[in-house]
């Protein structure tokens, strides 16, 4: 049989020189596969290297891999000291997360290894020789955490380092919540964990994380010398854990730890994750560091098996897994290089998409149809740029040097080199056909001819052209520079290449770009405009609006749905909402409210008077003066059982705003508008702000079962009508017991699509 260690003596070479540690089986041995590899100089320092790719994550054979290697280094005597390194450039990007992944499914947390005691404190930090952590690249999670067993920290410039753990629902669970405060200080680190935000290795410098920054090239070099140090007793042999000298007196954190709980309880909602993290630092400072030690690794446990870990997990696969396309990542085609992107309109959409481009080093021809709108075009795009510097987002050298890549032009004549248009005019079928007919002619062959269009048929906007196979929908969400989703829509005849191009475009641009196919609204708005249309359904049957704004704040929605109607501001809604009448007449509830409120002077944030006021400088005040209109509204309709506001639970709001919005996703999957469920929580999370911690719209609505949301919806529309009325794939799946997430036996108008 053979034993998932190979017995690594008959093929290492017994004196210095590469000794590798395959942790895979022998017959699986191959390169690219997690292995642990050891290197003896002739100087006596052993250098031991995490090769897993692409990001050297902790795979549980590492660990494995790290105890052999380590126990070896410390039992020869040719051996004095060790480096610990990462393969490619890269530290590591911590512990497999696909760990965590087999966790949730299984409910076995057996799998996870005990690597806090036995590998960082045991093996690294309490090693009888000390080990120098060299960092270039990344050091996130797990893998910063070994580093900060070790004695020292080198690091090459712009070396990544943080803490993500909080990001997927736990917290670190290998010494991080103990040995970075005592290396850093409690409120840095604090900042570092609780925001997950990383630093550079030149601000890990600044902060004591990192002893030295030296060029990539000297790196080894430069660690294997600080190694030999400790050992001569020119450098101090430090193990973090017993730091005490940055953490202040006990009264001092113990206030420090009392402000971020206030400020968590208010900045995190919903999630156990940084109230535990904050018991655990704060544990470790009073009892000392090995019992925060102890108690870390107990709460990280606890922690896997929450909704919010399970919820976040899948949102990080999810996200990676859209860049995974079949018949357009798979095919062996390359990304063509984009240099140089046309846009046409300057107006909000189109100013922030070359926004986007310039700060990404990608050339901008901005036209617009007279020096008027083109000024104010420039003029948004440079108050974007020096907005995100006055924010700290942006240095100022780097705003510069972007509002240098932007050219404005009123005629097609710069179009000549262009490799991709993106068309952002206003939604108007009949102009954007004439656009797309003349950008046809003015651009290069090779050039992709895309529109920013939110909800028009592609189809439609390209029928006056012959180039069907470059036309593609780029739809970002507002403001465009800041909103990371970008909905790349194909048609039936947009090319592989074309989807591929603008897929890397948007990864260019640091964008999530999630294809999806040609349907009213596409993906996001499609599954969202029930949205707004259920919270004015139970508005006209006697609900108060703020009730279902505060919960479905209370939810973790950033904005209910009066609220985001005020922000996105009237006119858009009376639009949208006649697009969704039209493509679904037999689901679209309407009522006079927004007329009535636009005839009552109000227009949302736009005029600072909508369901909310708007004051520069303080947040929305619900404005009771808006009730009398809502009055006037529910008596125009009049929909309320017998004349009487409908009685409702908190949680029978939510799921009323929230099932038809399920309901509609459902529709979406049915029709193959998205590659796969998952693509669609990427998109809900990103493009509408539903909470990464519950995972997505689909991922959500699965934990509460399509059987329960079938039934209720069921109910609702034989009290309320057609509105609620459950899908065909929703009454299916609830019926025969499948998640909504299992992936579809493709109907033919799904495979039609995609
Ligand atoms: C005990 C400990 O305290 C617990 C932990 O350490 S938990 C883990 C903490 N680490 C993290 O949260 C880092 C997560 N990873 C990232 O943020 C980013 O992947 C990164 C910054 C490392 C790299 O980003 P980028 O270069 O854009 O590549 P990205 O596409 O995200 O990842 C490349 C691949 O590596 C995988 N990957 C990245 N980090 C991983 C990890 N920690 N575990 C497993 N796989 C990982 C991704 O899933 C992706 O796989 P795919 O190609 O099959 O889709």
């Amino acid at each position: 049989m053979l034993s998932e260690f190979p017995d690594i003596k008959g093929r290492e070479k017994s004196g210095k020189g590469v000794v590798e540690c395959d942790t895979k089986p022998k017959h699986a041995l191959n390169i690219g596969q997690p292995r642990v590899i050891m290197e003896v100089g002739d100087d006596g320092v052993a250098v031991i290297t995490i090769s897993n790719p692409p990001v050297n994550a902790l795979a549980l054979t590492i660990f494995d891999g790290l105890k052999e290697k380590y126990a070896e280094a410390m039992r020869r005597d040719d051996v004095k000291a060790v480096v610990l390194t990462g393969d490619a450039g890269k530290f590591s990007g911590g512990f497999d997360i696909n760990v965590f992944e087999r966790v949730h499914r299984t409910g076995d947390g057996s799998i996870l290894p005990e690597t806090s005691i036995s590998v960082a404190v045991n093996v690294i930090e309490d090693g009888k020789k000390p080990t120098v952590a060299a960092l270039q690249g990344l050091a996130l999670g797990g893998g910063l955490e070994l580093a900060l067993a070790a004695h020292a920290r080198i690091a090459a410039p712009n070396t990544l380092l943080g803490l993500p753990e909080l990001t997927l629902g736990v917290i670190p669970g290998s010494g991080g919540t103990q040995r970075l405060p005592r290396l850093i200080g409690l409120p840095k680190a604090l900042e570092l964990m609780l925001f997950s935000k990383p630093i550079t290795s030149e601000e890990g410098n600044d902060l004591g994380l990192v002893d030295a920054v030296v060029p990539s090239d000297e790196l080894i070099k430069a660690s294997r010398q600080w190694a030999l140090d400790i050992i001569e007793r020119r450098k101090p042999w430090i193990r973090s854990l017993h730091r005490i000298d940055k953490l202040g007196s006990v009264p001092e954190v113990v206030d420090i730890i009392k402000t971020a709980r206030q400020q968590a309880k208010q900045s995190f909602k919903n999630v156990p994750q940084h109230q535990a993290c904050l018991d655990v630092i704060e544990e470790g400072i009073i009892h000392g560091g090995y019992h925060g030690i102890l108690k870390e690794s107990s709460v990280f446990k606890d922690l896997i098996f929450t909704d919010a870990s399970k919820g976040l997990v899948h949102a990080f696969f999810s996200q990676r897994a859209t860049s995974k396309v079949p018949n357009v990542s798979d095919i062996g085609l390359k990304p063509r290089k984009i240099l140089k992107v046309a846009i046409i309109g300057g107006g909000l959409m189109g100013s922030g998409i070359a926004t986007a481009l310039i700060l990404s080093d990608i050339y901008v021809i901005l036209k617009e149809i007279n020096s008027e709108y083109l000024l104010k075009g420039i003029k948004a795009i440079e108050g974007n740029v020096r907005g995100l510097v006055s924010r700290k987002k942006l240095p100022k050298g780097k705003a510069e040097k972007a509002l240098l890549m932007v050219k404005g032009t009123l005629d097609y004549s710069d179009f000549k080199d262009v490799d991709m248009v993106i068309e952002a005019v206003v939604e108007n079928i009949p102009l954007k056909q004439k656009i797309f007919a003349d950008i046809e002619k003015a651009c290069p062959p090779h050039c992709i001819l895309a529109s920013n269009t939110s909800t028009i048929d592609l189809n439609v906007i390209g029928e006056k052209t012959k180039s069907q196979d470059r036309i593609i929908g780029a739809h970002f969400f507002s403001p465009a520079h800041m909103m990371p989703l970008l909905e790349v829509v194909r048609t039936e005849e947009t090319s592989a290449q074309v989807i591929l191009d603008l897929m890397n475009v948007g990864k260019i641009i640091k964008k999530v770009p999630v294809v999806v196919g040609n349907c009213t609204g596409f993906a996001v708005n499609r599954a969202f405009f029930p949205y707004s249309q259920s919270a004015h359904l139970l508005l006209h049957l006697g609900v108060d609006l703020f009730r279902i704004d505060q919960l479905i704040s209370n939810f973790g929605l950033p904005l209910g749905p009066f609220q985001l109607q005020d922000v996105a501001g009237y006119g858009v809604v009376v639009a949208t909402t006649e697009i969704f009448r039209t493509s679904f007449p037999d689901r679209t509830f309407q009522s006079p409210l927004v007329g009535l409120l636009l005839k009552n002077g109000r227009n949302g944030k736009n005029n600072g008077k909508g369901y909310y006021i708007f004051e520069k400088g303080s947040k929305p005040k619900p404005d009771p003066s808006v009730l009398p209109i809502i009055e006037e509204s529910r008596r125009t309709i009049n929909i309320m059982p017998g004349g009487k506001p409908i009685s409702v639970t908190d949680e029978e709001i939510i799921q009323m705003i929230l099932f038809p919005v399920v309901n509609e996703a459902c529709r979406v999957l049915d029709e193959g508008v998205v590659v796969r469920a998952s693509d669609l929580d990427t998109a809900s999370i990103l493009g509408m702000s539903f909470p990464s911690y519950r995972g997505g719209i689909i991922f959500w609505a699965d934990t509460i079962g399509a059987d329960i949301i079938y039934k209720s919806l069921q109910k609702w529309s034989e009290l309320y009508g057609n509105f609620f009325r459950p899908s065909r794939y929703l009454e299916e799946r609830a019926t025969r017991g499948i998640p909504l997430s299992a992936p579809a036996a493709t109907s033919p108008a799904a495979k039609a699509r995609l």
